[in-house]
Formats: C-alpha cells, structure tokens, sequence
C-alpha cells in the first residue's frame, strides 16, 4: 500500500514558515497585502476566498477582501485590479476564477501588474516560467504547492525519473510540466487526444492527474511504486450516504491507486491545501521584492 502524502501538514508547514519570515518582515516596517476579488456567489468559490483571506490573516497579511455582485461590469473589475495595481499596501492580487461569463478572464489576468500577480497567471509569469527564471516568476499555487510534495518524496533532482501530466490547461498542466522540467524530469504532457493513455502514465515515475474527470485514471495505470499527485476535486452525487448527499473525488480512483502507487496525495487534504498555503508563500516573496529584500526561503 502506498504512503498517502498528507498535503495539509506540508501546506501547514509552509503556513508556519510564512508567517515567522513575515514577523521578520515586520522589523523592516513591511506587512505583505493580499487582495482577493471574488465577482458573484458561486458557494465553492465563496468558501475558497473565505479560506485565502483568512490564511492570510493568520500569516500576520494585511488582507482585503472585494466581493463585488455576479453583474458587475468588466470595465468595472479592470478598474478594480488597476487601483490595486498601484496601492502601495498590496503586494499581491488574486481573482478567483471562475468569472461570470459576460467577463474577459483572460483580460483580467493581463490586467494584473506581473509584480503581484500571485496567481502566476500573467504572460510575463508565463513566459519565465517557461524559459526557465523560475527564480524571478510568481509560480502558480496548485502547481507550485504540487511540485513541493514531489520534492518532499524524490528531492529538488529528478533526474532520471519519467513524469507524465495528464491535462494540459493553463493553470495546472502547462506549469506543472514547466516545473517538472525545471527540475530535469523527462516530461511527457498528455491529454484528450493522446493515443493508449493508460500505457503512457505506466511508464511514469511521477504521475500527475489534472483532468477535472473524476476517478479517470485507474490503478493498473499506475506504474508500481510510482508518485500519484492528484490534482482533481470533483463532487460527485454520493447516494450512500443519503438523498442528495455528495462526496469529492479526484481524477484517480484512489482504491486501486493505493495498492500499485508508492506514494499518492488523498483528496480531499492532498494538493488542495497547498493552494492556498503557496499563495501566502507567493504573496510573501512579492513583498520581499517590493522592498528590496532578498526571500530566501522554502
Ligand atoms: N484565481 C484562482 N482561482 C482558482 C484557483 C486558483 O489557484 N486561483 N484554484 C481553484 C480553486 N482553489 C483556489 O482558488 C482551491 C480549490 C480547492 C482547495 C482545497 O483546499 N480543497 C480541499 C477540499 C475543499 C472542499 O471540501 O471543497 C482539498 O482538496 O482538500 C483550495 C483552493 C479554482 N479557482
Ligand atoms: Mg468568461
């Protein structure tokens, strides 16, 4: 049976180590500010931005929270994330996605300063990312949150180890892959079109899922002993437990994971609470940089 790798006490780790560099920040007069922009009322969403601005005062953050009504306009947020672009206080700017669908997402995101843009979802942090300055980038939470599990298990080298990324999206796949490679993994991405998926994520040391389709990869895919990171929180319809009830699941099916995996995030309580604990870490590094100092941690 594999190791279940236990994403809430890393992700409380990360929290405890941000908020003692932030205490520290504190001495040169520095509090980092976190703004989140929430646009509507979708419950999950709701209970994500609760959880970021919380955290976030927890680390000791100034945190600002604008919840602005489903038919807000998109001049409207751009105006928003630009007064936040330059208020001195706000080191980093998230909006949570996902927007209603009169919004532009992606001009929001490239209306975002690259400097606090937390989320690492601008082209500029896109493009160093890809090109490798990992060191300079606002890396995103979910793949960044990822790859520090993976680094808890294999180290920061993974030279000589397969990695297969199964999605290929902007927010997850993309940069996974990126991060992955960083790190001197061979990378394969695969998705919708690839050809004997199964056969693929057999050859994987790291295997991650990032497909949004529940329990999709199965346990014989799994190469024995291999790293599963599941990135999938999907709510499925759980009859057993009572009329209308439901319960998360990720993009593998778990049971028969477990028995082929070396070691396997759970969801819930894998990479979920890495999100949010690498979003306070990512906020803390832009205010490192803001001032002028040097964030050596992680
Ligand atoms: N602007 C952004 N929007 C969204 C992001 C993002 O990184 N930036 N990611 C997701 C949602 N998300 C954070 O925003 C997020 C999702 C899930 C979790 C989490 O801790 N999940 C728990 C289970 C929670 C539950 O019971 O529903 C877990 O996996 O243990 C944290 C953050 C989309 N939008
Ligand atoms: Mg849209």
């Amino acid at each position: 049976m594999a190791e279940i790798i236990d994403g809430k006490i890393v992700a409380a780790e990360v929290v405890e180590g941000v908020k003692k560099s932030a205490a520290a920040l504190a001495a040169h007069g520095v509090k980092p500010g976190l703004a989140v922009v929430i646009v509507g009322e979708d419950p999950a969403s709701q209970v994500y931005v609760a959880n970021k601005s919380r955290t976030a005062k927890e680390c000791g953050f100034l945190s600002v929270q604008h919840t602005l009504a489903a038919d807000t306009s998109e001049a409207d947020v751009v105006a928003l994330v630009e007064a936040l672009n330059v208020d001195p206080s706000i080191h980093g700017i998230l909006v949570q996605l996902p927007l209603p669908g009169h919004i532009d997402a992606g001009k929001i995101i490239q209306t975002i300063a690259p400097d606090k843009d937390v989320d690492g979802f601008h082209f500029i942090n896109v493009g160093k990312l890809a090109t490798g300055e990992v060191d300079t980038a606002l890396v995103p939470c979910t793949p960044f949150g990822s790859m520090l599990l993976i680094e808890r298990k294999h180290g920061k080298d993974l030279s000589g180890l397969s990695a297969v990324v199964v999605g290929r999206s902007n927010i997850v796949g993309k940069p996974m892959a990126h991060l992955l490679l960083a790190a001197n993994a061979t990378v394969t991405i695969a998705h919708s079109r690839t050809r004997d998926l199964p056969a693929l994520c057999r050859t994987a040391d790291i295997l991650v899922a990032a497909v949004g389709r529940p329990e999709m990869v199965k346990g014989d895919w799994v190469k024995p002993g291999a790293t599963v990171i599941d990135v999938g929180i999907n709510r499925i319809p759980a009859p057993e437990k009572g009329e209308g009830k439901s319960r998360l699941v990720g993009d593998v099916e778990f049971a028969s994971a477990e028995k082929n995996a070396g070691a396997i995030t759970p969801v819930p309580g894998g990479v979920g609470p890495m999100t949010i604990a690498m979003l306070m870490a990512n906020t803390l590094v832009s205010a490192h940089r803001h001032a002028g100092l040097e964030y050596k941690g992680l």
